[in-house]
């Protein structure tokens, strides 16, 4: 026994191979799950390219999901990290966008997963350091025909979900492949998971100014840090350059920041929204959430035939 412990065997001489980032689709193709070494993971349904859960090395989910959110391609996914494109809202005196619905076609489209790639953040790092990095697309070519006829141009997006131990980057790149230019909207529409809203505060906003879509669109301008007492849809533009600190109870939760995109939209629907939100679940879900949603919505972004636009957010976690 001793001798054999002592030999060295072909196995002992074998470098130990780092653990890998493991990506795995679900049986029915429908979604896909990266879970770095550490733990980490990430879920994103093909449908809207939607990420459906992030969580963090212990296990703890980070983003707000409903409970009666429909993940099976009959709707819009109610939490998580939904896509707007390429229209915010409804714009009915905008004639390129005005027959899209809410929030555009881009979150209720089937995507195409494109790739998987994996690194290591720093040469020589160690295997707690491994990122991962999922990217998605979506053109006019693979565009339901109903959605195609409501906005008529060539187009391609590419999405890519880029997973790091204490972060989640999301970024997002339109082309006009088409041979006229076209004018879109962008928004990631993140629904972040907290304890309880009433301990909630977000900084970064304050000096911005702010269209308050439950106070008639009023104008107005962020005097401090916000809390959310009720009902809140507002439209930060432009939200300056700082990032977007979520604390509770003054500890930092979370930290957004964003590269080319202007706005921020922060909601909360609150009681009777959120009850009268059929796959809103629980109804004191609005307790739980708070949508932190970079993009681009005030205006429109015109792309020339050949243009592209990229946006991105980073939510980093603080430990
Ligand atoms: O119910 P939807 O289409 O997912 O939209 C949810 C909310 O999305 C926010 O981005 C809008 O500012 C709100 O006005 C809207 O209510």
């Amino acid at each position: 026994m001793v001798e054999r412990a002592n030999r060295p065997s072909a196995l002992a001489s074998t470098p130990a191979l780092a653990p890998q980032p493991q990506v795995t689709f679900s049986d029915d193709n429908s979604r896909v799950t990266a879970v770095l070494p550490t733990g980490e993971s990430v879920e994103v349904l093909l449908y809207g390219a939607t990420v459906i859960s992030w969580k963090s090395g212990d296990g703890t989910e980070k983003l707000w999901l409903s409970e009666a959110a429909k993940l099976d391609g009959t709707r819009a996914v109610r939490g998580g990290i939904p896509l707007v494109f390429p229209v915010f809202g409804t714009a009915p005196d905008h004639a390129q966008t005005a027959k899209l619905p809410q929030h555009g076609f881009a979150r209720t489209s089937r995507w195409e997963f494109l790739g998987k790639s994996s690194s290591e953040s720093a040469p020589g790092s160690a295997a707690a350091d491994l990122s991962v990095k999922l990217d998605f697309g979506l053109s006019s070519a693979n565009l339901d025909p109903s959605a195609r006829a409501l906005w008529p141009f060539q187009f391609g997006l590419i999405y890519t979900v880029y997973l790091n131990r204490d972060s989640l980057t999301t970024s997002l790149v339109v082309t006009n492949d088409d041979d006229k230019p076209f004018d879109c909207q962008v928004l990631l529409h993140t629904y972040l998971r907290v304890k309880d809203i009433t301990a909630v505060e977000i900084s970064g906003l304050a000096g911005a100014s702010y269209v308050d879509k439950v106070d008639g669109a009023k104008t107005k301008t962020q005097s401090s840090a916000l809390t959310i007492t009720g009902e809140t849809d507002r439209v930060y533009s432009p939200a300056g350059d700082a990032a977007v600190i979520v604390t509770e109870g003054g500890a930092k939760v979370f930290t957004v920041t964003r590269d080319n995109l202007g706005n921020v939209v922060v909601w909360n629907p609150w009681t009777d929204k959120a009850a009268g939100m059929a796959d809103f679940a629980p109804n004191d879900g609005f307790k739980n959430m708070v949508c932190v949603e970079p993009g681009s919505v005030s205006g429109w972004q015109t792309l020339e035939p050949g243009d592209a636009f990229e946006g991105a957010q980073t939510i980093t976690l603080s430990s």
